[in-house]
C-alpha cells in the first residue's frame, strides 16, 4: 500500500492504491509506518512522499466513509495521526506531486514541509461536493499559506487549481521538469533541517484584515446560489475559524463542523451521487457487449444536421473538444443564423475567460458550414438535430444511408422518438443510435444515449466514448417512447398539472419545488423549453395513437388528462421566447418570471367550465405526488429494461434536470423515504385518483416494499419481476 525505499540518504515512500491512491486505512497505516521507519533510520536525512501511477492522491477513500463510527471512536491510524507524525518529524518531508492531489492528499502535502509538482498537476479540496469539508486540518492549513480569501474560494467552491496557479499562491515551492522522483530526491538532498515556519501550524493566516467582510459576502452568495446546501456553509465557517481562533482551537472547530456534515443526510446523498454517476456510465448488455470489452470507432470528423439552438449547441460541444464539424442546414439563411449562434456561444466563452479570442478563431477554422448534405459522405459520425418529427427524421436517415460511408455512425438527437423506427429507414440499423442532448446542449452535462434492438455494441461504445470526449456524462438506456428522462419527467410534470387543476397556482407549485431543491419549478422549465414544443409532442402522440386532442379533452382512453397547458398554448403563450407562458416576462426572451393574472384566469375558468371545486393542497402532498409518480415510473423503466440500474435514473435527474445533488436523485430519495412508505403512499393516491394509471404501483417496487427488509439500492434489480438476465 505504501512502498518504502531508500535512495542514498533520502527515504522515498510511494503511495500505492490504484487507480487514484485513495487514502484507505491500509494506505494511511502504510504511510505512517514508512515515515516512522525513516525517522528511526539514522542514515536517512530527508523523506519524499510520491504517488504511484497516475496521481499523487485523490484524497480519503470515500468507500470507507459510511463508517462514521470509526471516525468518532478516534481509534487506529487516521490522516490526522500520520499528519502529526509528518509535521513534527525533524527530517524534512517533501511531497512530490503529479496528477491530482485532492482532499486528504493535499492535506498530507500541507503537513509536509515542502511541496514540488509537475506542470500538469492539479491541487484542490473537492470535499464540498461530497457534502463534507477537508477534515484533516485542511481548512486551518491552507489559509496559512494562501490567506483567507483564496482559501475560502478554493474550499467553498471545491474547484482545483493548476500547478502554476498553486505556485503563484505559494502552495507549491517549485514546479519541476523531467522525472519527478529524480527532481524530488535531488531537492530533498539539499535540505538539512525543518525551519519553524515550514510547520504550518506555527504560521499566522496572512492578509486576513477583511475576513469578516469576505465571510459575509460569501455567505450571502452561498445562500443565493447554493440554496439548501449545508456543506459550503460549514466549509466557510471552518476557514473563518482559522482567522478567529488559535490553531489548536481552530482544528477542534473544524472537527465539530466536519462531524456535523459527515453524519448528515446531505453528505450521504452527495457521496451516493459521486458513485452513482460513475456506475451509470458503465454500460453492460451482455458478457460480450459491455464497456470493458466493446471497441469503439474513433471519431475524427463529425457532421451535425440542423443549425437551430440544439444543433448549434451540439456543434459547439464537438468543436471545443477538437472534433472538426460539417454543419448542414437546408438553406443559407438558416445556416447563417446557426453560424452566428455558434459564434455568440464561443464569444460568451471568451468573455468568461474560458478561451482566448485566438482559441475561438482556431475553433471556427474546424467548422465547415454547408447547405449540401452530400458533404457528409466521409465523416465518421453524424448527429441529426432537426425538428422532433418521426417522418422527417426517417426521410433524413434514409438519405444519409445512401450518402455516407458504410461505417458512419448515425445519431438522432431525439428526446422521445423510438430509435428502432428511425433505424428501419436505413440499411444499417446497427449503426443507428439516439443521442439525447439537453438544452442548452453546450452546457448541460447529461447525454442520454439510446440503443435500439439492432444497435451494435461498437456503435454504443463509440457514442459512449465520444460523450466523455465532449465532456458529457453519458447514460445508456434502451429505446421506448420518451426513454428514461422524459418518461419519468412526464409523470412528474403531469402530476403537477393535476395539482394546478385541483387547487394550486403555477407559482405556488414552483415555489414548493424550488424549496425542495429543484433549480427551477416545473412551470418555469416549461416556459423555458417552450409551451409550443410540449403541445406539439402531445399532438404527435395523439395522432400516432389515433385520437383527437382538443382543449375540451378530459380523458384519453379512460385516463385523466389536464388541458390547461393546451389552453395556455392556444392563448399564444409559448413561453419565455414570446415573453409569456405560465408566467409573464419583462420582454420576449426575458428571464424574470412574474405572476400573470391572465394565466390564473385561464386556470380558474378551466376549473369552472369543468365544475371542479378547488382546494388547498399541502407541500407534502405536492412533493409526494410529483416525486412518487416519477419514482414509480423509474421502477417501471427498470422492469421494462429501459434502464438497467437505479443509478442511471438518478444520474439522468441530477445532470438532466438539476435534481438537488444532496438528495442523490429520485431513486435514492425513495430509498431515504423508505420504499415501504413510498409504496403505501402510491397505493393511497391510486385509491384517490383511480383514473391515473401512473398510480398503479410497479410490481418491482411492491416486491421490495413487501420483502419486509430495508433492501439497499444495489440489490433492487434482484426484485425485477421480468429480469433481463443478460443485462445484469
Ligand atoms: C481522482 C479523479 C480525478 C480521477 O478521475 P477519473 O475520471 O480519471 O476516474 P474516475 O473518477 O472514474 O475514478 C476512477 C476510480 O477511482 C475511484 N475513486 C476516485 N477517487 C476516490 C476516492 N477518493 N475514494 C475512493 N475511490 C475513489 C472512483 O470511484 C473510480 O472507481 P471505479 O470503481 O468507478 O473505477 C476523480 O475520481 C476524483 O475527483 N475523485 C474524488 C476526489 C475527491 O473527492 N477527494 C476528496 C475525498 S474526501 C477527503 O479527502 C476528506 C479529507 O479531508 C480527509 C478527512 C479525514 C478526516 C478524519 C478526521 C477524523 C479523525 C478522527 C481521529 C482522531 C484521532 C487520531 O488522531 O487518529
Amino acid at each position: 500500500m505504501a512502498e518504502y525505499k531508500e535512495i542514498d540518504s533520502v527515504a522515498v515512500i510511494e503511495l500505492k492504491n490504484p487507480p487514484a491512491n485513495a487514502l484507505s486505512k491500509a494506505l494511511v497505516t502504510g504511510l505512517n509506518n514508512g515515515v516512522k521507519r525513516a525517522i528511526d533510520n539514522p542514515r536517512i536525512k530527508s523523506i519524499v512522499l510520491i504517488g504511484n501511477g497516475q496521481h499523487f492522491s485523490a484524497g480519503a477513500d470515500i468507500t470507507e466513509f459510511p463508517r462514521v463510527a470509526d471516525v468518532t471512536s478516534k481509534q487506529g491510524v487516521s490522516l490526522l495521526t500520520v499528519g502529526d507524525v509528518i509535521e513534527s518529524c525533524n527530517k524534512p518531508v517533501v511531497s512530490a506531486i503529479h496528477g491530482v492531489c485532492f482532499g486528504g492528499g493535499l492535506e498530507i502535502a500541507l503537513f509536509s514541509h515542502y511541496r514540488l509538482a509537475v506542470q500538469s498537476a492539479k491541487l484542490g479540496f473537492p470535499e464540498v461536493s461530497l457534502g463534507i469539508l477537508p477534515g484533516a486540518n485542511g481548512t486551518q492549513r491552507l489559509p496559512r499559506v494562501v490567506g483567507f480569501e483564496v482559501a475560502m474560494d478554493m474550499i467553498v467552491s471545491g474547484k482545483p487549481v493548476s500547478a502554476p496557479q498553486a505556485l503563484q499562491y505559494g502552495i507549491l515551492d517549485k514546479i519541476v521538469d523531467g522525472d519527478l522522483l529524480t527532481a524530488a530526491v535531488q531537492f530533498a538532498k539539499t535540505l538539512n533541517t525543518v525551519p519553524h515556519d515550514r510547520r504550518l501550524k506555527n504560521v499566522p493566516v496572512p492578509n486576513s484584515e477583511n475576513a469578516n467582510k469576505h465571510f459575509e459576502e460569501k455567505l450571502a452568495k452561498i445562500k443565493q446560489k447554493q440554496r439548501g446546501y449545508i456543506a459550503p456553509i460549514n466549509c466557510l465557517k471552518a476557514v473563518k475559524a482559522s482567522v478567529d481562533l488559535p490553531y489548536s482551537e481552530g482544528v477542534t472547530k473544524e472537527f465539530q463542523l466536519f462531524m456535523e456534515l459527515m453524519s448528515s443526510a446531505q453528505a450521504r446523498g452527495q457521496q451516493y451521487s459521486f458513485f452513482s454517476e460513475r456506475a451509470a456510465t458503465k454500460w453492460y448488455l451482455s458478457a460480450s457487449k459491455n464497456y470493458k470489452v466493446s471497441k469503439d470507432i474513433p471519431v475524427k470528423t463529425a457532421g451535425v444536421i440542423g443549425a437551430g439552438t440544439m444543433g448549434s449547441g451540439i456543434a459547439v460541444s464537438l468543436l471545443t473538444s477538437g472534433i472538426p464539424v460539417i454543419l448542414v442546414e437546408q438553406d443559407s439563411k438558416n445556416l447563417e443564423r446557426g453560424i452566428e449562434l455558434i459564434k455568440s456561444i464561443l464569444q460568451g466563452g471568451v468573455k468568461l475567460k474560458r478561451m482566448t479570442q485566438s482559441q475561438m478563431n482556431q475553433i471556427l477554422q474546424i467548422l465547415q458550414p454547408t447547405t449540401k448534405i452530400e458533404d457528409l459522405q466521409s465523416v465518421d459520425l453524424i448527429i441529426e438535430a432537426v425538428f422532433e418529427n418521426l417522418k422527417l427524421k426517417q426521410e433524413l436517415f434514409s438519405k444519409l444511408d445512401k450518402i455516407c460511408k458504410r461505417d458512419t455512425v448515425l445519431c438522432s438527437n431525439t428526446s422521445t422518438l423510438d430509435i428502432d423506427k428511425i433505424a428501419k429507414s436505413t440499411s444499417r440499423p446497427e449503426k443507428v443510435v439516439g443521442t439525447h442532448f439537453f438544452a442548452p446542449a453546450h452546457i448541460m452535462p447529461l447525454l442520454e444515449n439510446v440503443y435500439g434492438n439492432h444497435t451494435s455494441a461498437e456503435t454504443i461504445a463509440t457514442v459512449m466514448k465520444l460523450s466523455k470526449k465532449i465532456r458529457k456524462i453519458p447514460v445508456l438506456v434502451k429505446t421506448c417512447h420518451g426513454f428514461v428522462a422524459n418518461r419519468t419527467f412526464f409523470e412528474y410534470s403531469q402530476e403537477l398539472r393535476f395539482v394546478v387543476e385541483e387547487g394550486l397556482l403555477p407559482n405556488e407549485v414552483d415555489d414548493i419545488l424550488e424549496d425542495f431543491g429543484m433549480p427551477m419549478g416545473v412551470f418555469k422549465v416549461n416556459d423555458l423549453s417552450g409551451i409550443d414544443v410540449g403541445w406539439r409532442i402531445r399532438q404527435e402522440q395523439a395522432i400516432a395513437n389515433g385520437f383527437n386532442l382538443t382543449t375540451n379533452t378530459r380523458y384519453i382512453n379512460g385516463e385523466r388528462y389536464c388541458a390547461i397547458a393546451d389552453k395556455i398554448f392556444q392563448a399564444g403563450r409559448y413561453g419565455r421566447k414570446t415573453g409569456k407562458g405560465w408566467y409573464q416576462y419583462d420582454k420576449p426572451g426575458g428571464r424574470v418570471a412574474m405572476v400573470d393574472p391572465n394565466v390564473n384566469n385561464i386556470i380558474l375558468n378551466h376549473c369552472k367550465e369543468l365544475g371542479l371545486t378547488r382546494r388547498k393542497i399541502s407541500t407534502q402532498e405536492v412533493i409526494e405526488r410529483c416525486m412518487f409518480a416519477a419514482i414509480n415510473e423509474g421502477f417501471r423503466c427498470l422492469e421494462d429494461g429501459i434502464a438497467s440500474k437505479p443509478e442511471e435514473i438518478d444520474t439522468i435527474w441530477l445532470h438532466g434536470f438539476g435534481f438537488p445533488r444532496y438528495r442523490g436523485g429520485p431513486m435514492f430519495y425513495a430509498s431515504q423515504v423508505g420504499l415501504r412508505k413510498v409504496y403505501e403512499r402510491i397505493k393511497y393516491y391510486q385509491k384517490h385518483f383511480p383514473e391515473t394509471s401512473h398510480w398503479i404501483a410497479s410490481e418491482m417496487l411492491q416486491r421490495i416494499a413487501e420483502s419486509g427488509r430495508n433492501v439497499p439500492i444495489s440489490e433492487w434489480t434482484k426484485f425485477n419481476p421480468t429480469p433481463t438476465s443478460s443485462r445484469l
